[in-house]
C-alpha cells in the first residue's frame, strides 16, 4: 500500500477586478470576479516543500490586472482564453490553466431623461459566467449563467406523479412556476478554432432561446420545461456541444384564506426560500467533441 498525491491544482481565487475604459469622456465599466488555477506536475511543492516550479498566485493575481488593462476584458471568454494560453505558453511548468470568471451587469444610471457618461447602477440578480480550459486536450469554453431568476404565474402544472403512503403533495393543474437558474454550455475543439465567435451574442441568443422556452411551453413539470430550454439553444447554435442545466425550484404556496372567508385564486402566495426541489439535466448532441478537463472545476463559483 501506498499513500499517493492525486490531482491537484492551485491559482488565485476571486480576484475581483473592475475596468474602465476612459479614453472618452463616455466610460465603460466592467465588473469581473477571477479565478486561475495552474495544472502541470506540482508533486516537489506538495511532497518535498519546493517551490522552484510554483508561480505564485500573487503573480497569477497581479498577471489577471495587467490582462485587464492590456488586453480587451468584454467578452469575457476571450480574456480568458488569452489569459489561459498566456500561462500556459509562457509559463514554463504549467501544462493547463482554467481560467473561472463572473461577469457583474452594471447599467448606466439615468439622469434628467439620458444615460449618464460616467455613473452606473448593478443590474441583477443575473451573473454570467465563463470557465476557460486550455491544456493538452485542447481549449474549451464554458459560456453560462447564474442566479437568473425567472417566473411564470401560471402554464404550469404538476399532476400524475408517482404516489406512496408518504405523499401529500396535492396534484395541480396551474401554479406558479419560478426558479434561479445556473445554466452552463460547452464550446470545444473546432467549434474554437475555427475562431469568430460572437460571445456576447451567443449569450444574448442562449438565453433568449431559454426564456422563450420557459415562456411558451405549457409545462407539466420543470423536468420538461429544463429539457425543453436546452434542447431549443443546441438547436439554435450548433456549435454547442452540450448545456447542463441546475434549476431549484422555488416553491410558491396558496395561502390559505378559508378560515377568513376570503377567496385565494392563485393571487396570494407565500414564497418558500426552503427545502427546494432541485432539478438538474444534461442536454447533450451525441456527436459532441469530447469534454476532456472542461468541467473540471476550480472555484467551485462557475
Ligand atoms: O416540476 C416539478 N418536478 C418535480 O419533480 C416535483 N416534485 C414536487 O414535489 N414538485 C415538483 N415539481
Amino acid at each position: 500500500m501506498a499513500i499517493v498525491l492525486g490531482p491537484n491544482q492551485y491559482g488565485k481565487a476571486e480576484t475581483h477586478l473592475v475596468r474602465i475604459v476612459r479614453d472618452s469622456p463616455r466610460h465603460e465599466i466592467t465588473d469581473l470576479n477571477v479565478s486561475s488555477a495552474l495544472r502541470g506536475d506540482w508533486s516537489a511543492a506538495h511532497l518535498e516543500g519546493d517551490q522552484s516550479a510554483i508561480l505564485p498566485t500573487d503573480t497569477q493575481k497581479n498577471t489577471a490586472y495587467v490582462w485587464a488593462k492590456t488586453h480587451p476584458v468584454d467578452p469575457i471568454e476571450d480574456y480568458g482564453l488569452s489569459l489561459a494560453h498566456h500561462f500556459v505558453d509562457d509559463v514554463e511548468p504549467v501544462v493547463g490553466a482554467r481560467i473561472e470568471i463572473e461577469r457583474f451587469g452594471w447599467i448606466r444610471a439615468t439622469v434628467d431623461g439620458s444615460e449618464h457618461d460616467h455613473t452606473f447602477v448593478r443590474t441583477g440578480p443575473e451573473i454570467r459566467t465563463a470557465a476557460i480550459t486550455v491544456g493538452p486536450d485542447g481549449e474549451h469554453v464554458i459560456q453560462g449563467m447564474k442566479d437568473f431568476v425567472i417566473l411564470k404565474s401560471t402554464e404550469s402544472a404538476f399532476k400524475d406523479f408517482l404516489v406512496d403512503e408518504y405523499t401529500t403533495l396535492a396534484p395541480t393543474e396551474d401554479r406558479v412556476m419560478a426558479t434561479s437558474l445556473v445554466a452552463k454550455w460547452r464550446i470545444s475543439g473546432d467549434s474554437l478554432s475555427e475562431g469568430g465567435i460572437d460571445w456576447n451574442a451567443m449569450y444574448e441568443g442562449v438565453k433568449a432561446v431559454m426564456v422563450a422556452q420557459f415562456a411558451t411551453l405549457h409545462s407539466l413539470a420543470l423536468q420538461q420545461t429544463l429539457w425543453n430550454m436546452g434542447r431549443a439553444a443546441l438547436e439554435a447554435y450548433p456549435e454547442i456541444a452540450e448545456l447542463k442545466l441546475s434549476a431549484p425550484n422555488k416553491h410558491h404556496f396558496v395561502v390559505d384564506f378559508s378560515r377568513f372567508g376570503v377567496e385565494n385564486q392563485n393571487e396570494v402566495f407565500h414564497a418558500d426560500d426552503r427545502p427546494y426541489g432541485l432539478i438538474q439535466a444534461d442536454v447533450v448532441r451525441d456527436d459532441a467533441p469530447p469534454a476532456g478537463d472542461a468541467w473540471r472545476s476550480y472555484s467551485g463559483l462557475v
